[in-house]
């Protein structure tokens, strides 16, 4: 507390605002795998899900697969010792993870860093076969394993066949096994031993057991029927490394790890990639998504803006529909764009009605947004939002959403128009133009508004509020010639049948 008073009053007092945010950090000490499933890159991506730096030195190159291992370049030890030099001699390293050491002297070249360097924790996965069956590092390096890296590790996390290989080949057959093994690993010096259950045969669950040197631990998940599970290992220690590298305890670090990568072999248990037995898993639990969105070319083109539809709970049950009857009526009749905008409606059923829309609106090519409810737009991957001046800031909303999705933001001043530009939205919303019996308490900016509005904006503008076929083209014609560069769209509310609006308006702007 005193500290950092002194440091604020300090650095006002010197005019240095130079505050540095330490970063947590894990280096990882691993083989490169090409296909990306295990090894460096695995490391890479679990810490970046984990949302800590990871710096990298490659202990050797492999050629590898979904089939399996087709070679394997170990790295000269000069070079690897000079890796560890770079990283270590200038950047705060929280946790070093250990993988695949390919020879003993390496071994002996990090263990002499970790002297030098000292670092908060050493995890080790002592990597020696692939999931394949591929012998990745030979016996000759069990020795330096139980000699000098051990008695140095804060965990060591052995699949079944390390942890029998630790112990001169006894068979691991079961659980009790498996606490066995732990114990015995345990005397051999790390502080922490996690035997991986992940390749127990004939086991519905995935055990792994965990022991700090007094109690045991069995960490249960359910076991993914799935064949992408290459990494899974290098997952789990660098989930580890990275929760340890942000102050968890072990336990608890551990626990996060293996429901982490849990999630994610459930989340990609279906994705194809390569043509062999053993596939990788998605890190950033986004690539089906995407997959299944690959339709759409850009991220956002403003001429989608041309005919925007907006739904309107009360309204659709006025006339008895459903939101997702009046969303297909509205892309039916040609919106090129729609936005669903539920103020009243259940969390759950708008969610459950938002998929139904997804899907209906994607068959169309036509992007779908949510007014307002971030959270729902997250949980059926809509193609963005429209917040208003009292919603989510624009970015927070952006930094929750990422770069891809669309964002509008309603303004009804040329200064809020600046300052939607500046926080990153796509375009915004200006109204009302008309009074409109659909939003309470809405100040009407009239044609004199929105014209200004449309004027000052770097954004594209779509006016709204009262808008209907009666006076379409009067907006049209006022608004339209002053702005340069933009266009001017429609939204309808609420309509009985927007689907007929939509085709009326479609023509008439075609004009
Ligand atoms: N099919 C699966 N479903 C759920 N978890 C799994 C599955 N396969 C492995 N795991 C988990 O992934 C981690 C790595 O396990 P394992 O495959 O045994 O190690 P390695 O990849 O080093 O051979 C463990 O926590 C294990 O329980
Ligand atoms: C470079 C490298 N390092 C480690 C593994 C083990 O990973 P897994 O046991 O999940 O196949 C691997 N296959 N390749
Ligand atoms: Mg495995």
């Amino acid at each position: 507390m005193h500290v950092s008073m002194a440091m604020q009053m300090d650095e006002a007092s010197t005019n240095l605002h130079i505050f540095h945010n330490k970063v947590p950090h894990v280096l990882t000490v691993a083989g490169s795998d090409s296909g990306s499933g295990a090894g460096i890159q695995a490391d890479l991506k679990a810490c970046a899900a984990h949302r800590v730096y990871c710096s990298t030195v490659i202990t050797a190159v492999t050629a590898q697969n979904t089939v399996g291992v087709q070679g394997v370049n170990i790295m000269p030890e000069d070079f690897v010792a000079e890796q560890l030099r770079s990283v270590l001699s200038d950047m705060h390293v929280d946790v070093v993870k250990t993988g695949m050491l390919p020879s003993l002297n390496i071994l002996k070249v990090l263990c002499q860093n970790l002297r030098e360097f000292p670092v908060k924790a050493l995890v080790v996965d002592p990597v020696m076969v692939s999931t394949s069956g591929h012998v990745l590092v030979g016996p000759s390096i069990l020795d330096g394993f139980r000699e000098e890296l051990l008695p140095m590790a804060d965990i060591i996390t052995p699949n079944i066949k390390e942890a029998s290989a630790l112990l001169n080949y006894v068979p691991l057959k079961s659980v009790s096994d498996m606490r066995t093994a732990a114990k015995l690993i345990h005397e051999l010096g790390p502080r922490n031993v996690l035997v991986k259950g992940g390749d127990l045969p004939d086991s519905l669950d995935c055990i792994d057991v965990f022991f700090d040197g007094e109690e045991f631990y069995e960490l249960c998940s359910l076991r993914v029927n799935t064949r992408n599970t290459h990494g899974t290992g290098c997952t789990l220690a660098s989930s580890i490394a990275a929760e340890l590298a942000k102050g968890s305890s072990m336990l608890s670090a551990v626990k996060v790890a293996k429901r982490y990568v849990e999630t994610a072999l459930d989340y990609s248990k279906d994705l194809l990639i390569g043509n062999g037995a053993q596939g990788p898993f998605d890190h950033f639990l986004a690539l089906k998504n995407i997959a299944q969105n690959s339709y759409r070319q850009d991220r956002f083109n403003p001429n989608d803006l041309l005919l925007y539809a907006v739904t309107d709970s009360s309204m659709n049950r006025k006339w008895g529909h459903s939101i997702a009857e009046a969303v297909r009526a509205a892309v039916e009749g040609g919106a090129t764009i729609v936005q669903l905008r539920e103020k009243d409606a259940e969390t759950r059923d708008f969610v459950n009605a938002a998929k139904v829309c997804l899907e209906i609106c994607r068959s169309f090519g036509v992007p779908l947004l949510i007014n307002d409810r971030i959270d729902v737009a997250l949980a059926c991957d809509a193609d963005g939002v429209h917040v208003g001046q009292s919603d989510m800031p624009t970015r927070l909303a952006r930094s929750l959403l990422g770069p891809e999705k669309i964002i509008g933001v309603s303004c009804k001043t040329p200064e809020q128009a600046e300052q939607a530009w500046i926080d990153g939205a796509d375009y915004i919303g200006c109204g009302g133009v008309y009074p409109t019996n659909t939003k309470a308490n809405n100040r009407t900016i009239g044609l004199d508004g929105l014209r200004e509005i449309c004027q000052a904006s770097k954004l594209p503008v779509v006016a709204i509020g009262g808008i209907g076929l009666s006076n379409a083209g009067v907006v049209m014609e006022k608004a339209l010639p002053l702005v340069v560069g933009h266009a001017i769209n429609f939204a309808f509310k609420g309509r009985s049948s927007l689907g007929s609006y939509a085709l009326v308006l479609h023509q008439l702007m075609k004009q």
